[in-house]
Parts: C-alpha cells; sequence; structure tokens
C-alpha cells in the first residue's frame, strides 16, 4: 500500500487538518461521559441545580464543537481523497501509456480498466474513510479504555478483559478478507472481459446467432462474481455478531460487579453510567470495525493491484536515452534477426536479412502467419529483436530515441482503427501542429478525399467508434491518409489496402510510389507486390525468397505458385 499512498503525500495539509479535526470530535465525544458523570454525581445527587445548569451548557458547547468539527474534518476528507485518486489514476494511465505491446500480454485490458476504475475508487474511499471514521473507531476504543480506567481502574479492568480475545480475531478476518476480496476483484476483471469483447464483437455475435450463447458466458462468469463476492462478505457478517458478542459479556461484568462495588462504596452511580456510556460507544466503535475492516480488505486487495502495474518491469527500452535527432532517412537493415514473443519458447522469426536503402519499396508476402508483421513490428520497436540487429539510417533501433525513431514512421495497421471524433481529427491524431491542406493533400492521395467531400459535412463529419460508420475500404483509406499526414520516411502498410477495388488501388499505388519514404508494404496480391523494387517471402518465419517479381518467378518456387493461384489472365499478362 506504500507505493499507492504515496500519491497522498501533496494533500498532507488536508489531511492533517482533516485528523486534526477528527482528534477534536473525538476527544469531545470522550469527554461527554465525563461530564455526564459529573451532572449525575454532582448536580442530581448533590440536588446542585447551578451544577446542573453549568455542566449541561459545557455539554450543549461540546456537541456544537463535535458538529462543527464533523461538518469540516468531511471537506478535507472528501478533498484529499478525491484528488488523492485523480492523481493516482492519472499516474496508472500514464504508466499504461507507457507500456511495451509485451506488457499488455501481462495485462490484458480488462484487468487495466478494472484496476483503473474499481480498484482505484476502492482506496480512494479507504483514504477518505481513514480520515473520517476508520482511525476514530480505534482510537475511540483506545480513548473509551484510557478514560474509564481514570474514571474507575477496577471496574475498567471488567470492560477490558476480552480484548486480547477481539484483536486476535479481528487481525485473522483482516488476513482472510484481503485474499478473499483480491478474489473478488480478479472475477470483476474476468467480467469486464466478456462485456469488453462481447461488445467489440456485436456484428459477429449475432451474424453467427451467437446472442444466447453469449449471454449464458455472460451469466457463467458474473455468476462467479456473485458467489465470490458473497463469500467475502460472509466473512465480514460474522464479524460484527462476534465483537458485539465480546462486548456485551464486558458490560454484563460491568454491570455485575459494579453493583457489589457501589453496594461496598468503590464506586459512585456517576462512575459507574460514565463506564457504561465507555462501554457503549466502545461498542459503537466495534460496529464501525467490521465496515472498515471490510474497505480495508477490500482497498489492501486493490492497492496490490495498482501497485503490480505501478512497479511492474517493464522489457521496454530507456527512452530518454539514445540519439534523439530527427531520423531523416529510411534507410532499413535487418541483420541475422531472430525474434521469439516474451514468454514463448518459439521464434517466429529466424535468421531475416534484408537492405532496403532510403526510399525503395519493399513488399513482404507469405502465409497467413508466416511472421511478416512480426517483422514489421521490429522497425518502430514495438518488440526487440532477440538477436541479430535492425538499423534504421546506419543505426541499431535500439540506440535511437524512441520519440525520434516512431515520429519519422507512419503505420497503417492491419485491422484499421479510427478514434471517435471527426475525420479531421482523425487524420490530424498523428501529429501536433497541421493545417487543413497537409489533410487534404494526404487524403487526395489515400484515394479518400473525393469520399469525404461527399459527405455532407466533409472533413467535420463525425466518425462513430472505431469507425462503425465508415466502410472497410473507406477505413483503410482514412488510416493510409492519416500515416502520409505525418510525411514519414518510412511507411509501413500491413495488408492494408485489402478492401479496396482494383481500380481504386491502382490510382493509390501510383501516388504512393512518388512518395518520398522507403516502404515496407505486406500484400497477398502479386499485382501490388509486382509494383515494388523487391518482395520478400516469407515461410514459417524465414527468408524463402528475396528479389524482383521477375526474380523471383525465376528463383521461387512458392512464389511461382501464388502468382499462379491468382488469377489466371494476369499471371500470364505478368510472365
Ligand atoms: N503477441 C503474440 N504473442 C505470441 N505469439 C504471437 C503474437 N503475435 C503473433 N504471434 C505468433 O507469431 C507468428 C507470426 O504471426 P504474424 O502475425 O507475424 O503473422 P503474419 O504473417 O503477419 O500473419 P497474417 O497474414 O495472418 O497477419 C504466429 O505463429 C503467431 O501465432
Amino acid at each position: 500500500m506504500k507505493t499507492v499512498f504515496s500519491y497522498a503525500k501533496p494533500y498532507k495539509f488536508y489531511i492533517v487538518i482533516a485528523l486534526i479535526l477528527m482528534l477534536l470530535e473525538l476527544t469531545v465525544e470522550l469527554l461527554q461521559p465525563l461530564v455526564i458523570a459529573s451532572i449525575i454525581d454532582q448536580g442530581i445527587v448533590a440536588r446542585d441545580q447551578d451544577v446542573i445548569i453549568q455542566l449541561g451548557l459545557v455539554l450543549m458547547g461540546l456537541s456544537v464543537i463535535a458538529f462543527v468539527s464533523g461538518i469540516v474534518n468531511s471537506y478535507f476528507a472528501a478533498h484529499a481523497s478525491q484528488s488523492f485518486s485523480f492523481d493516482l489514476r492519472q499516474a496508472l494511465y500514464g504508466r499504461i501509456q507507457s507500456f511495451s505491446l509485451a506488457m499488455f500480454n501481462k495485462f490484458p485490458a480488462s484487468g487495466l480498466i478494472t484496476r483503473l476504475t474499481s480498484d482505484v475508487t476502492l482506496v480512494q474511499q479507504v483514504l477518505y474513510m481513514g480520515l473520517r471514521i476508520m482511525l476514530r473507531a480505534p482510537l475511540l476504543v483506545i480513548g473509551s479504555m484510557i478514560m474509564a480506567f481514570v474514571v474507575n481502574p477496577k471496574l475498567a479492568f471488567y470492560l477490558v478483559i476480552v480484548f486480547p480475545f477481539l484483536l486476535i480475531f479481528l487481525y485473522a478476518m483482516v488476513k482472510k478478507g484481503v485474499s478473499y476480496f483480491g478474489f473478488v476483484q480478479k472475477r470483476l476483471d474476468r467480467v469486464n472481459r466478456i462485456v469488453q469483447e462481447n461488445l467489440q464483437a456485436v456484428r459477429l455475435i449475432k451474424a453467427y446467432l451467437r446472442g444466447k450463447y453469449e449471454t449464458n458466458r455472460f451469466s457463467e462468469v458474473a455468476g462467479s462474481l456473485k458467489i465470490d463476492t458473497v463469500k467475502a462478505f460472509r466473512i465480514m457478517e460474522i464479524i460484527l455478531p462476534i465483537l458485539l458478542f465480546g462486548m456485551n459479556l464486558s458490560l454484563l461484568a460491568v454491570l455485575w460487579f459494579g453493583a457489589f462495588e457501589i453496594r461496598s462504596g468503590g464506586a459512585q452511580i456517576g462512575e459507574l453510567v460514565a463506564i457504561v456510556n465507555y462501554a457503549m460507544r466502545m461498542t459503537g466503535a466495534f460496529t464501525m470495525f467490521s465496515f472498515i475492516i471490510m474497505i480495508f480488505a477490500r482497498a489492501k486487495a486493490s492497492s496490490e493491484r495498482i501497485e503490480e502495474v505501478l512497479l511492474a518491469e517493464d522489457v521496454r527500452e530507456k527512452d530518454e536515452s539514445g540519439e534523439s535527432k530527427e531520423v531523416h532517412r529510411g534507410e532499413i537493415r535487418f541483420e541475422n534477426v531472430w525474434f521469439m514473443y516474451p514468454e514463448t519458447s518459439r521464434p517466429v522469426l529466424h535468421n531475416i536479412s534484408f537492405h532496403l536503402k532510403a526510399n525503395e519499396k519493399l513488399a513482404i508476402m507469405g502465409a497467413t502467419g508466416s511472421g511478416k508483421s512480426s517483422l514489421l513490428q521490429l522497425i518502430p520497436r514495438f518488440y526487440d529483436a532477440t538477436e541479430g540487429t535492425v538499423s534504421i539510417h546506419g543505426r541499431d533501433v535500439t540506440k535511437w530515441q524512441l520519440r525520434a525513431l516512431r515520429k519519422t514512421i507512419g503505420i497503417v495497421p492491419q485491422q484499421s482503427l479510427l478514434f471517435t471524433g471527426t475525420i479531421s481529427n482523425n487524420l490530424s491524431w498523428g501529429k501536433d501542429e497541421v493545417v487543413q491542406d497537409e489533410l487534404a493533400d494526404a487524403a487526395i492521395k489515400a484515394q479518400i478525399h473525393e469520399t469525404v467531400e461527399r459527405f455532407p459535412k466533409g472533413y467535420y463529419t463525425r466518425v462513430g467508434q472505431k469507425g462503425v460508420n465508415l466502410s472497410g475500404g473507406q477505413k483503410q483509406r482514412l488510416s493510409i491518409a492519416r500515416a502520409l499526414v505525418r510525411k514519414p520516411s518510412i511507411l509501413i502498410l500491413d495488408d492494408s489496402t485489402s478492401a479496396l477495388d482494383v481500380k481504386t488501388e491502382a490510382a493509390l499505388w501510383e501516388e504512393l510510389e512518388q512518395e518520398q519514404a522507403t516502404m515496407l508494404v505486406v500484400t497477398q496480391k502479386i499485382r501490388t507486390a509486382m509494383r515494388a523494387d523487391r518482395i520478400l517471402l516469407l515461410e514459417d518465419g524465414q527468408i524463402s525468397g528475396y528479389g524482383t517479381h521477375a526474380e523471383l518467378l525465376e528463383s521461387s518456387e512458392l512464389y511461382r505458385q501464388i502468382a499462379m493461384s491468382q488469377q489466371e489472365e494476369e499471371v500470364d499478362e505478368y510472365v
């Protein structure tokens, strides 16, 4: 919890004030039984009206102080805890943003969402409760105990005799509670994961008529969340009755022995009333305990989960080190590159070597799963090569400052991802300052300008979440335009023209060929590959062919087969 609560440090002032007010409220509460005892012994029993009025006024004054302290304490506690959770959430989000892709394998998105929402809220609650009642309850117990000893040590002894047993019991319950609530949060992760997957695949679910199946899958995980939550709460439910039982036993002992003491002159009625009053306050505090323990146990489990992310060791490079000047020329060299995904044992790339001069165009072909996307991911350093080197402009990519490296690369992923916002927002997303002309220029090259102009709101047309209101081909072309806006020296297209018709694709390539950028294009189409300076053929993570279209037709059986499998008349034309 230490790391998590270090984010409360900037709000020390608010926390200290809240604690002081809480102590003031507590002190008043502890003084009240003493005043009541005095009213009884010196006022009612001694029949002194003046003492009753004076002490009555003192009692009222104390109540007002407690009331005002309580309200102001709430204000400071709320401010400190809300600001703390805001900072913690920001830090957690920042940490997630800086994750390498390997970390997303380790922490699935659903778990990160639960941490950012529910887990942060739970630790925020613990701070708020801490400043309001959490410390108040144990302090009230300790304070009441001390005051009871001040009033009458003998009677106080009967009151505290059960304490050691209650404390051991509470400790055991907290320990159990932490592990149970840790489980509950994990179940919540699973519920979030199912919901996320479901909502993302809503069309597929409808098309495959899997609505009922998915509902059952959801019921199953929601059901196990319910079972584990009930289990965790059940532990908490037994705390209160046991605490109350212990306290009632003590109270009985106080009353029983108190009666003897009063008869023998060892105690006064007012003292017995005061001790009973303290006992009642202690019982009240213990009632709070069951609630506090529940919140504390949940928050402890949540803070451990948050710290898991904050303190996780990332495999990523040090961004701040390395060459920071801009990578102007996109010369690329792979030298004996092997690559294995983290936490796997099988290499997906074997001994890959090739060289691309600046502005050369490379087409990458190969069967699905042959390693095309994996190869491309090494260039912007989404992952680092397990062995060998990938260099750009003569320098190992790991030696470039990450920002400088990525600034120079335009990527169009296999699945076009657009954000909620206007088309204009989406196109300018990858660059800090961009003017409308640059957007239109990139859109013209990507063959999407005319389509956008035909929309009633043109570039200000709103794009729904993930581009739901656009066709696959429109999304692909917008993604390409977004990459072109950055004017990259290296342009990576990972099978990103698959949804375009032949005519549009040809027009797009006419434009891309003019671009001053080194291009790596994953494609399944011979027609597209032929336009590149060279073609790299991958087979099970190994290079099985490298050269021009004509060279590969000569040298590679696999390439010939691919060419043959594509339209007969096209093959004739190429040969
Ligand atoms: N994040 C990952 N963790 C572990 N293994 C992965 C990961 N991503 C891909 N792989 C594995 O790496 C191999 C190569 O995958 P890759 O995505 O590079 O192939 P590809 O040629 O781009 O395929 P496709 O044409 O279907 O996109 C596959 O066997 C795949 O299972």
